[in-house]
């Protein structure tokens, strides 16, 4: 019975993209000699929706190189025609959230059915700066995403360097989120990483991932990661990512 009202409600997944809260229909009392009326109520009480925070804002642990990236990026989200007229700009700022499920059916704590405490591993440190701050931008006319992270002091590997699973689960975040912007839901299947140059800890870097082709369930792409002014080559990779039916993840692949 659950599993089947999680699939229902997982019919309305769209990768990265929030849906409209539920709207459910509230019975009022029968009054003698009318007919039942039905309202809608905008959301469910808590515990079951709350408005999600977007982690991929601006905080105060940013640092000049990471806020002037960001703005780099979200300053082309949007662009003035000369009438002053606004329109949608080359670039589009992906949000962030802690739990992936309750973000894509727009706030339902569905996640909460599935597995109470789970969090996104990327945004599951409290501390603003501690760990991966990073926000991603897509530019879909260039099959792009780029993402921006400045690592904390928890991801420390190497002394005074940055973890190399850090580095790979950042890549495997920006490449995978833009997978999922081409392809649909996908999963990881090949991840091949090569290790150029140590990232200092606190540094920001700038991920950069690229469409190389698609075919069939399979959308393979590239990703560099440089320093934030281009002129060092950090690391670079290669990942492949299957086309899977989410119907399969609800079930235990
Ligand atoms: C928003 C935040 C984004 C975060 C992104 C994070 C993404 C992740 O970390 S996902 C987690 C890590 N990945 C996993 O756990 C995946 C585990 N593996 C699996 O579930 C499965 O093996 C899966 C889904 C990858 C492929 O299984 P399945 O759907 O049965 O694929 P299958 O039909 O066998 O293969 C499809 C094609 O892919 C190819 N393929 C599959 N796996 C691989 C592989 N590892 N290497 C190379 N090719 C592969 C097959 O050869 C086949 O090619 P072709 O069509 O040319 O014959």
């Amino acid at each position: 019975m659950m599993a089947a009202s999680v699939r229902a409600t997982f019919r309305l997944f769209q990768p990265l993209r929030p849906v409209p809260p539920m709207r459910i229909p509230l019975r009022q009392p029968t009054v003698p000699g009318r007919t039942t009326v039905a309202r809608t109520m905008g959301v469910l009480p808590l515990p079951f929706f709350s408005k999600p925070r977007d982690f991929s804002l601006p905080n105060s642990s940013w640092g000049p190189e990471m806020v002037r990236l960001y703005e780099h990026y979200n300053s082309q989200c949007e662009v003035e025609r000369e009438g002053g007229e606004k329109q949608k700009g080359p670039w589009k700022r992906l949000p962030s959230y802690n739990r992936v499920l309750k973000y894509a059916t727009g706030g339902v704590y569905l996640s909460k059915l599935i597995q109470s405490k789970a969090r996104l591993f990327t945004r599951n440190i409290k501390e603003p700066g501690a760990s991966f701050e990073y926000v991603l931008f897509d530019n879909s006319e260039e099959q792009k995403c780029v993402g921006i992270l400045q690592a904390g002091h928890l991801l420390e590997g190497p002394p005074g360097f940055v973890h190399g699973g850090a580095i790979a689960t950042m890549i495997d975040t920006v490449t995978g989120a833009h997978a999922t912007l081409l392809s649909g839901p996908v999963m990881t299947a090949n991840l091949n990483i090569n290790y150029r140059s140590p990232i200092p800890l606190g540094s920001t870097v700038v991920l950069e991932s690229c469409l190389d082709k698609k075919e069939d369930k399979k959308t393979f792409v590239t990703c560099k990661v440089t320093s934030s002014n281009g002129s060092k080559l950090h690391s670079e990779a290669t990942a492949l990512f299957v086309s899977i039916s989410v119907c399969k993840i609800l079930d235990g692949v």
